[in-house]
């Protein structure tokens, strides 16, 4: 870590080459190195959130001061990075990170939030914008890699896979039954997307692979889907009482809050699949327990719990057409690089007086 300098940079008001070119990020905050009292040249100090690799402190520490949370097994404590946001000039953190507004009401000089991610409902972005804040996310990376995890807990609880896994591993295989961990096709069965974004689109591409019928329900149609995919646009009831497969892919909001509750999985089809790899939140986890317990739906692939971590006593672990998963839906190894960096590159852009990339909230003045 560079500790050698000390002192704050700050904040400088004045216009950027990108307001010459008349970006919509004219006449905002423009943060870079300035000189401390004995005239030396002081970097903005980032708190991380995690312990991140070399290869991304050094990255940073070439333009900032850097610091870290290094206990890889637990998540940085609340007053910790109260402790950091009131110092820091900029923060990396990560989707089990909570910042509300009163971490954010805390902050005496942040001037960037930037995530290893592209969902931000951990962030008041609210409070941020009020705050001149700038958020900055990770979409697009992470897309593909989403969509092939999404895609294979749908294969996974269709076909049964972790009760088939256990058979093996319980030495509980038998002779051949014919009706055996019978599951439900894949192909050729309707696929019920719930936020047909980026992500969505992936998954539903993968199941025009499986010949599957695409329907979708979002708040505005999005006709280059509809067009490339072939996905039809349905009302949300159509899409519940219709699908085989009902995935939510959409972002956790007051709107998504329960998208799926007890109304929701009734009207599913008894034969039907949830799948869910967007938050937790979206989904009543109590009527989902019910639904599966007493066969309204058939089973569930989850890769995200209303408070993660789950613990293996939780009440959805007990039943068997539950196949659940630690939250890993972009966990591969060349995209998890690329959300590293992606969030990195977002504050020193941000130091340098430039537009991050990917900006949630645009700071208002
Ligand atoms: N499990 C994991 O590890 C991961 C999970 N995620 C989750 O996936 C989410 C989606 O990511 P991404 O595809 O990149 O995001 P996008 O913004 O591209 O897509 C989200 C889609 O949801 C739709 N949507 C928003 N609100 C509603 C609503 N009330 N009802 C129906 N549809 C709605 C939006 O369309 P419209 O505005 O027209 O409604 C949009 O098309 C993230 O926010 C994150 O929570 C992402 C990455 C990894
Ligand atoms: O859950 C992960 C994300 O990127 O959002």
């Amino acid at each position: 870590m560079n500790l050698m300098l000390n002192g704050h940079r700050g904040i400088e008001r004045k216009r950027s080459s990108l307001d010459m070119a008349g970006s919509a990020f004219s006449d905002k905050l423009v943060i870079g190195s300035e000189r401390s009292g004995g005239g030396m040249l002081v970097k903005p100090y980032v708190y991380l959130t995690r312990k991140m690799p070399p290869a991304i402190v050094e990255k940073l520490e070439r333009e900032c001061r850097v610091s870290m949370w290094e206990k890889e097994e637990e998540p940085v404590p609340a007053e910790v990075l109260a402790r950091e946001i009131e110092k820091a000039d900029g923060i990396y953190c990560t989707v089990s990170d909570p910042i509300p507004r009163e971490l954010i009401e805390k902050a005496a000089r942040l001037k960037i939030i930037s995530t290893m991610a592209v969902g931000y409902n951990n962030i008041d972005v609210d409070a941020a914008a009020e705050k001149n804040i700038l958020v900055a996310h990770t979409p697009g990376v992470l897309t593909e890699t989403t969509a092939d995890l999404t895609f294979a807990l749908l294969m996974a609880a269709a076909r049964r896979l972790p009760e088939g896994i256990d058979t093996i591993r319980n030495d509980e295989w038998g002779a051949w039954v014919p009706f055996f961990l019978t599951g439900q096709d894949i192909h050729h069965s309707r696929l019920g997307i719930i936020g047909m974004g980026r992500i969505g689109e992936a998954v539903a591409r993968r199941g025009t692979g499986f010949r599957m019928d695409i329907v979708y329900h979002n708040r505005s149609r999005k006709p280059e889907a509809e067009r490339d995919i072939g996905a039809r646009y349905v009302e949300l009831d159509e899409l519940l009482e219709t699908s085989d497969f009902v995935c939510v892919t959409a972002p956790y909001t007051k709107e998504t809050h329960h998208i799926i509750d007890k109304d929701a999985l009734h009207k599913m089809k008894e034969s039907a699949i949830l799948v869910n790899s967007s938050r937790g939140g979206t989904v009543d986890e109590d009527a989902l327990y019910d639904a599966l317990k007493h066969g309204s739906i058939r089973g569930a692939g989850l890769d995200v719990f209303e408070n993660e971590p789950i613990r293996s006593d939780h009440p959805l672990l007990s039943l068997p057409n539950v196949t659940a998963l630690p939250h890993i839906g972009s966990a591969s190894e060349k995209t998890r690089w690329k959300m590293a960096h992606m969030a990195a590159d977002h504050l020193l852009q941000a130091f340098r007086g430039e537009e991050p990339d990917h900006v949630v909230v645009k700071p208002s003045s």
